[in-house]
């Protein structure tokens, strides 16, 4: 009966699907093969939509923050991303940091001609047997003046002095003079700047400020910089300008004034080490200051430019099985005024950079706060936040190139830090060490309890650094996608 099927065919869908009741074999082979057909166009349809899905997922947004106090290595950290993701776009710019490296030179030299303000009869006469009475009130005494050799070089280096306006006009805007004239240099940072003072250099070394040239977000300080033909993989010909000139010229007399044993003395005797310094490259002159330089990847590592504000680094995997992923990295400023920019970027992954050489340094912005004890309670500080409890943190334990040359120069961990007591003065004893404190840290302060994930890095290495970007990469990918799905 009609009445008693209406339930069964109730639904459209199957009263339309069902064969019709008078079908001939011919119709019914033709409608099978209809439907076989309609059953393989809607399978390639599913498989399009999956992988559109897989794609979708693939293009997901990474966003990662790195922080940590100034000169921990935040930028170069970046840097390394771009060098590893976006190799094409990081080669391409290499030329760009030209001048940064320029300006890094200048100023290295510059420490130097500074220190050699303050120059003692022991600098000249190191084995004399003269020796200067430390009763004494005033050490006027042994104060002598410039060997002519040195006075000599520094008259020849006056040039710098020019080359260094060039470079600050071209990487900082006109209106942005403050970006010259912030923090106190320390005294072994290249990037002191030794102010113009006429013909002369300063009467003495407290008389001025140390200044570091710094940038602003974005790619301002690039545009101003890539004036001039260029195009990577040249033999770097077509890029010569006017600072590389000067800096090609004054070549031999920076690498005379490097290798002066008065001068080492005097970097000696007043602490200044340059080598462990940021922007350092008075043991490459020779190629750096080639008139055909073309700066090489660890160069553009190495280079020193200070970051003011936020700047948010967006890019898409060129390489590898995330090609596509967009990663968008967030640089912070790391100096002290600058910390309260970092809190409406506190909700991703975090990078924290500390520092371990520096257990011996204080503050650019402050000389009375030791660097490693203001990195230990900015790590306390950033476990602690509640507002990061679940946000996964990754510690780098930086400049593990400096500290072990720094232990095997002789200084001692257990000199600043009493608690390392007599353990062996050995950079992976002094590593693990520093692990198992930061480490402490994480577990005490974390608001609730989290994986612990822990390197021992040199940022500026492009052998070791890759395979540990590698992993937070994967780390931070494989925790974004659980959180995603724990939604
Ligand atoms: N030798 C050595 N130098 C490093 C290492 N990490 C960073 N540097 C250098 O230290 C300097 C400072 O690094 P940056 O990355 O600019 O530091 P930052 O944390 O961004 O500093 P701010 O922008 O002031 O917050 C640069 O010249 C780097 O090349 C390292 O592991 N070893
Ligand atoms: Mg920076």
């Amino acid at each position: 009966m009609l009445v008693s099927r209406e339930p069964v065919d109730r639904d459209p869908l199957s009263a339309a699907l069902r064969p019709p009741i008078d079908e001939t074999e011919e119709e019914k082979a033709h409608r099978l093969a209809d439907e076989e057909a309609a059953k393989r166009v809607s399978l390639a349809i599913d498989e399009a939509i999956k992988l559109e899905d897989k794609q979708r997922k693939k293009r997901r947004l990474v966003r990662l923050l790195l922080l940590g106090q100034s000169e921990s290595g935040k930028s170069t950290t970046l840097r390394q991303f771009q060098r590893l993701y976006t190799p094409n776009a990081f080669r391409e710019e290499r030329i760009l940091w030209r001048a940064v490296i320029q300006l890094n030179i200048v100023r290295s030299i510059h420490t130097i001609l500074d220190a050699l303000n303050d120059i003692r009869r022991r600098d000249v006469y190191p084995s004399s047997t003269y020796t200067s009475d430390p009763d004494s009130d005033s050490e006027s005494e042994n104060h002598v003046s410039l060997p002519y050799h040195l006075e000599e070089l520094r008259r020849r280096l006056y040039p710098l002095h020019h080359v260094e306006s060039l470079l600050i006009a071209k990487l900082v805007p006109p209106n942005e003079h403050e970006a010259t004239t912030l923090g106190v240099g320390g005294s072994n940072s290249v990037n002191g700047n030794v102010p113009y003072y006429g013909n002369s250099y300063p009467p003495s070394s407290h008389a001025f400020r140390h200044q570091e040239v710094f940038v602003r977000p974005g790619a301002a300080w690039k545009l101003r910089t890539s004036g001039r033909p260029q195009s990577a993989g040249t033999t770097g010909q077509e890029t010569i300008d006017e600072s590389q000139t000067v800096l090609h010229h004054c070549c031999p007399d920076m690498i005379a004034l490097w290798q002066d044993h008065v001068v080492r003395q005097i970097l000696r005797r007043r602490k200044i080490r340059l080598e462990e310094s940021p922007g350092f490259y008075l043991n490459d002159l020779n190629r750096v200051t080639s008139l055909t330089y073309f700066p090489s990847d660890d160069d553009v590592l190495r280079a020193r430019l200070k970051t003011v504000g936020v700047s948010e680094y967006s890019f898409h995997m060129e390489a590898g099985p995330e090609t596509g992923t967009e990663w968008r990295i967030i640089d912070v400023g790391g100096s002290r005024s600058q910390r309260p920019t970092w809190v409406p970027f506190f909700d991703d992954a975090i990078i924290f950079l500390a520092p371990i050489s520096a257990f011996d340094q204080t503050l650019v912005e402050d000389r009375s706060i030791n660097r490693l004890e203001d990195s230990v309670l900015l790590w306390k500080e950033v476990c602690s936040n509640k507002l990061l409890a679940k946000v996964d943190l990754v510690l780098f334990l930086n400049k593990c190139d400096i500290l072990a040359s720094k232990l095997k120069s002789g200084v001692r961990l257990a000199k600043y830090v009493r608690s390392f007591g007599d353990r062996p003065n050995e950079p992976e004893v002094v590593e693990k060490y520093f692990k198992s404190k930061f480490s402490a840290i994480h577990r005490e302060h974390s608001p609730i309890p989290r994986k612990f994930y822990g390197f021992c890095t040199s940022v500026t290495d492009t052998t070791t650094t890759g395979g540990i970007i590698a992993s937070v990469k994967d780390m931070v990918v494989r925790e974004h996608l659980r959180a995603s799905k724990l939604l």
